[in-house]
C-alpha cells in the first residue's frame, strides 16, 4: 500500500482522523497560515480543508503531489476549482453532512429575529424589564421565500410547515414539478421578493448569486421584511442590507455569514436589527461527525482510484 500523506488544515473530528490514520500519515496543522500552507503543501497528496483554508492557484501550483483536496462540508467558494482542473486534482466535499444543523439554525435565527430573543435575553441580563419593547410577530400563516431550494432549503421549508407558514420557493436550476413535490410553490425571484414575509437564502456563492440580494430586490420587498441568511455573505449586498434596515424597509436580520469573515464589529453586526452568528450553520456534534466521517472516506476513496459519490471537480 502507498503511503499517503494527507494534511489537514482547519482540524477535523477525531473519527474522521481515525479513519485516515488507518491508511495514511496525517498531519493535523489546524489554523496553518496561508504562507506556511505554500511552504509545507508540496510534501502531501491530500488536503482537508474546512471553509477557513483558501485552496488558491497558488497552492495548487506548490502542490505537485496533490491528487485530491477535500472538503468537509457543503461550499467550495473556498477553492479555486478551475486550477484544481488544471492541475488533475479531485476535489471532494461531503454536502449531505450538516444539511439538518444548517436547516435548524435557520429557524433558529428566524424565531430569533422575529421575537428579539437576543435582546429580551441581553435586557434582562443587564437587570432591566423591558417586556412592553419587546412586541414581536408570529411565523404562523406567514409566507417565507426560499431562495434556492435544494437540501438546505427544503429541509428549511418542512420546518417552516410546522409553523403553519406558506412556502414560495425561487430556484431556477429545478423544474417547477420537482420544488412543488418538495413542498415549495415555485415562483420567480419577482414575485418572492413582492409576497414573502420573511426570506431566507440557501443558494451557493456563484457569479450569478454574488449580490442576488441588492438595492434593487430590497425595494421590491414588502415593508418591514424579516432577512435570514445562512448560506454565504457575498450573496447579499450588505451596504444594502444596512440602508434597507436603517429605513425601515427590513424590520430584521438574521445573519450566520459575512462577506468578509470574521467581520469584526462593522455596523451591519452591531445592528439592534440584526442577529448575528459566526457562521456555525454546520456546527453542531453531529454534523461534524458525520462531515469527518464522509470526507476521510471520500479522500481515502479519491487516492485509491474507488468510485467517488461527491466529486465537484
Ligand atoms: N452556514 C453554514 O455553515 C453553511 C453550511 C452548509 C452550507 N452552507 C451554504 O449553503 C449553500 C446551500 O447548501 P445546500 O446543501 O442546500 O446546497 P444544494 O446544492 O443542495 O442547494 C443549492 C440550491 O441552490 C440552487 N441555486 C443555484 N443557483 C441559484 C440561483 N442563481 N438562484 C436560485 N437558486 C439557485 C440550486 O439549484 C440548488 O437547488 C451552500 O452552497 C453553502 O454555501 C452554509
Ligand atoms: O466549514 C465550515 O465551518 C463552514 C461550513 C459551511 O459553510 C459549508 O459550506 O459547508
Amino acid at each position: 500500500m502507498p503511503e499517503w500523506k494527507i494534511l489537514l488544515t482547519d482540524g477535523l473530528e477525531q473519527n474522521g482522523q481515525d479513519i485516515l490514520r488507518a491508511a495514511a500519515q496525517v498531519d493535523n496543522r489546524a489554523g496553518i497560515s496561508a504562507d506556511d500552507l505554500l511552504k509545507v503543501v508540496a510534501e502531501y497528496d491530500a488536503l482537508i480543508v474546512r471553509g477557513r483554508t483558501k485552496v488558491t492557484a497558488a497552492v495548487f501550483d506548490a502542490a505537485p503531489r496533490l491528487k485530491v483536496v477535500g472538503r468537509a462540508g457543503v461550499g467550495v467558494d473556498n477553492i479555486d476549482l478551475n486550477a484544481a482542473k488544471a492541475h488533475n486534482v479531485i476535489v471532494v466535499n461531503s454536502p449531505t453532512a450538516t444539511t439538518i444543523a444548517v436547516a435548524e439554525l435557520t429557524l433558529g435565527l428566524m424565531l430569533s429575529v422575529v421575537r428579539e430573543i437576543p435582546r429580551a435575553d441581553a435586557t434582562m441580563k443587564a437587570g432591566q424589564w423591558i417586556k412592553k419593547e419587546l412586541e414581536g410577530h408570529e411565523l404562523w400563516r406567514k409566507t417565507l421565500g426560499v431562495i434556492g431550494f435544494g437540501r438546505i432549503g427544503t429541509e428549511v421549508a418542512r420546518r417552516a410547515k410546522a409553523f403553519d407558514m406558506d412556502i414560495l420557493a425561487y430556484d431556477p436550476l429545478l423544474p417547477a414539478e420537482a420544488i412543488r413535490l418538495r413542498g415549495g410553490e415555485p415562483v420567480s425571484l419577482d414575485e418572492l421578493l413582492h409576497r414573502a414575509d420573511i426570506i431566507t437564502l440557501h443558494v451557493p456563492l456563484d457569479e450569478n448569486t454574488r449580490n442576488l440580494l441588492n438595492a434593487e430586490a430590497f425595494a421590491k420587498m414588502k415593508d418591514g421584511v424579516y432577512i435570514i441568511c445562512a448560506a454565504r455573505g457575498g450573496v447579499i449586498d450588505e451596504e444594502a442590507l444596512l440602508q434597507a434596515l436603517n429605513s425601515g424597509k427590513v424590520a430584521g436580520a438574521g445573519l450566520d455569514v459575512f462577506a468578509t469573515e470574521p467581520p469584526g464589529a462593522t455596523a451591519l453586526v452591531t445592528h439592534p436589527k440584526v442577529v448575528c452568528t459566526p457562521h456555525i450553520g454546520a456546527q453542531t456534534v453531529e454534523a461534524q461527525t458525520r462531515a469527518a466521517e464522509d470526507i476521510a472516506t471520500e479522500v481515502l476513496a479519491a487516492l485509491e482510484g474507488k468510485p467517488l459519490r461527491w466529486r465537484v471537480a
